[in-house]
């Protein structure tokens, strides 16, 4: 289809005519005048064809309308649709009724044309009708000569009949009529609307695919290229319009979509090798009306995709982190060993010196972190973290550094701040810090030694003032032996160092850290309820889990459950299986060597003794005595139960006494 049709103002049609059918049509195009420009083009075939070609060039034309011969050629040669004027059966009896006041022998010459219906009506009028038809204007000549030869004075038919029958001195009649031009110029019209609605929605669509960064191709059902943007061109090497209307499976075989074409069925999200890169590749087919169409394929390349997300990533880092959170006192705990970190903690405050906070993943690293921070003289200017561990080396090398416009490929337009820079006045967190390349902890010991910077392609050095707290959990010690880590970066590390204890050797800071959590919960919620509401009955099982993710782990349990209470109501109501499915955690029973003896230390039915008697003897009531039940609820095997009772002094009635009320 060819572009650069207006989509508003009149429509705009071209009459490819000639001679006595233009005289006839004059008649009727004044009516047609409001509705659209009609521009009539009265010259025979190749001439009036090459201005045809010129009028779709330029843009100047939404439909085309002809007759006979003119209208078949320009089907054939322009894209735009083509409207036909044609001769009906009343045509023709106009035609021979006129043609048999001259004479009783009429011949009737059209294109490409014959009338079967003839027959019977050249009976009635008493007339002998000889039929001949043409395809070039040619054989129309000859058509006409012979019929003269024959002895037939008048000749029905079109213009170029009508010509060389006049040319012969005979008499020509010409086969159209004003009604059958009237005709033709309304389905032109249609046409022409119909040609505009879709030549905008093909100018949308083609906008949009100008604009897509993904490469996309589609093809008909017999695999050939419908549709193509630049982006899929610059890919497969080809100049503008270079593939349209070729096979896809053999301009690029990698993108065949014959699978798709066969099965229908979209294939999503494969990886394909192409051009030394990787890419991803979708492939959907295309229906109308349930019909498979077509099929179509968007292809990118598959490092766009890691590239996001570790700029997502590290965005998400700095977002959260421009502004820190945590203060000193947003860390809860009453346990020793807490007391002790939040003491060093504010000690570390006061230097501007380097800090190494060690301890397991999810014991607060981060929040101590903040916490110094905060506390320190740099508190309100930028704190800036990152996960060592969350980057390939080339990728962390230029988040820390930064680089410069064209320092390697894909480097961003402009350059970009590395986060030294961007701590700069401030604090750095590197996390994971025991994850870092060697390369990369020779040139972190070298900023840390000259507070200076050199961005990835530039050698001028910029200058940074910033502390650094770096956290791992990792024993950096056993690292340095096996050269993962480098001595001399330990050692100027090292000069502040917080560890962190996990949370399973401060047990008696789970409840409050548990309430808190909980607190919190309920505060985005916007509920009113007691924290305790939901810790309280769960206290002695939230003691006795190990937590392998420390404070992390917890908190996240303590959403969890309280979703649950806000749902069931209360601890208790919550059926014993969706808390089983819902916090696993609560139910696993501890290494054997960590079980106390003498004192279950297990889940509801365990812990303090008082608290594992009640929540039995509750458990109990609530289902009527029946022990199937109230183990089933409690989350533990009936033997369990039975053999905790026993402990507890509970329950003198037998197991056959409680089968019987199972
Ligand atoms: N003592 C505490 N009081 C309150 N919340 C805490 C405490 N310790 C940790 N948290 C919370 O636990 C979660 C994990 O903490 P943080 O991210 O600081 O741990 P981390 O040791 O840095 O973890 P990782 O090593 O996995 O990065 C955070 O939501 C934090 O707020």
């Amino acid at each position: 289809m060819a572009l650069g049709y207006p989509n508003t103002g009149r429509l705009r049609l071209c009459f490819l005519s000639y001679r006595h059918l233009t005289r006839l049509a004059r008649a009727v195009l004044d009516e047609y005048a409001q509705r659209a420009e009609i521009e009539v083009i009265d010259q025979a075939y190749e001439a009036a064809l090459a201005v045809a070609r010129e009028r779709e060039a330029s843009g100047a034309v939404d439909a085309f309308v002809s007759a006979g011969a003119n209208a078949s050629y320009l089907r054939s040669t322009v894209k735009s649709p083509v409207a036909t004027i044609k001769v009906g059966g009343y045509d023709i009896l106009l035609a021979l009724l006129k043609a048999r006041e001259r004479s009783n022998r009429v011949g009737i010459v059209m294109h490409r044309r014959i009338i079967p219906e003839l027959d019977a009506i050249k009976g009635l009028l008493r007339t002998e009708v000889e039929q001949g038809c043409y395809e070039t204007p040619d054989e129309a000549v000859a058509c006409v000569k012979g019929m003269a030869e024959r002895g037939f004075p008048v000749i029905i038919g079109s213009s170029v009949v009508v010509e060389a029958t006049e040319r012969l001195g005979m008499e020509g009649i010409l086969a159209y009529s004003v009604a059958g031009v009237r005709q033709g110029l309304d389905d032109a019209l249609e046409m022409a609307r119909i040609a505009r609605l879709e030549n905008a929605r093909y100018s949308q669509l083609n906008g949009v695919l100008r604009n897509v960064q993904d490469a996309v191709l589609a093809v008909d059902p017999a695999d050939r290229v419908t549709a193509v943007n630049p982006a899929m061109e610059a890919l497969l090497g080809f100049p503008p319009n270079a593939i349209l209307g070729r096979v896809a499976a053999e301009v690029a075989p990698e993108l065949s979509l014959r699978g798709v074409l066969g099965s229908g069925e979209a294939e999503k999200g494969s990886v394909l090798t192409f051009r030394r890169r990787d890419w991803i590749a979708n492939r959907i087919p295309i229906r109308e009306h349930g019909q498979v169409t077509g099929a179509m394929i968007t292809v990118y390349d598959a490092r766009a995709i890691s590239e996001a997300d570790v700029s997502l990533r590290s965005q998400t880092r700095r977002r959260s982190n421009r502004t820190t959170r945590y203060t000193l006192d947003d860390i809860r705990g009453d346990s020793p060993a807490i007391e002790q970190a939040r003491a060093t903690a504010r000690r570390f405050a006061a230097s501007d010196l380097t800090v190494l906070i060690s301890g397991d993943s999810g014991t607060g690293k981060e929040l101590f972190a903040q916490a110094i921070h905060n506390l320190g003289p740099r508190a309100g200017r930028p704190f800036v973290a990152i996960n060592c561990s969350a980057f390939p080396e080339s990728l962390l090398e230029s988040e820390l550094f930064g680089h410069e416009e064209g320092a390697f490929t894909g480097a961003r337009k402009g350059g970009k701040v590395g986060l030294f820079e961007a701590a700069h006045t401030g604090t750095l967190f590197l996390d994971e810090i025991g994850d870092m390349p060697l390369a990369l902890q020779t040139r972190l010991l070298r900023v840390l030694q000259e507070r200076e910077i050199v961005r990835l392609g530039s050698v001028v050095p910029v200058p940074v003032d910033l502390r650094v707290i770096a956290a791992t959990h990792q024993p950096l010690e056993e690292l340095v032996p096996q050269r993962a880590f480098r001595a001399d970066l330990l050692y100027r590390l090292n000069t502040l160092r917080l560890r962190l204890p996990p949370l399973c050797d401060r047990v008696e800071d789970v409840p409050v850290l548990a309430e808190g959590f909980v607190a919190a919960c309920l505060e985005r919620t916007g509920l009113r309820l007691a924290p305790s509401v939901v810790v309280g009955p769960l206290k002695s099982r939230l003691a006795s889990y190990r937590w392998p993710g420390n404070v992390r782990e917890l908190e996240n349990i303590c959403e969890r459950l309280t979703m649950l209470v806000l749902q069931f109501g209360t601890v208790e109501d919550i059926p014993a299986g969706i808390l089983r499915h819902d916090c696993p955690e609560l139910f696993l029973e501890p290494p054997a060597q960590d079980r106390p003896t003498g004192r279950d230390r297990h889940g509801a039915a365990g812990g303090d003794g008082n608290d594992a008697r009640e929540v039995i003897e509750n458990a109990l009531s609530r289902n009527h005595g029946n022990r199937a039940d109230a183990a089933r609820q409690l989350g533990i095997s009936r033997a369990t139960l039975w053999r905790r009772m026993r402990q507890l002094g509970l329950g003198a009635s037998t197991d056959g006494d409680d089968a019987a009320r199972d």
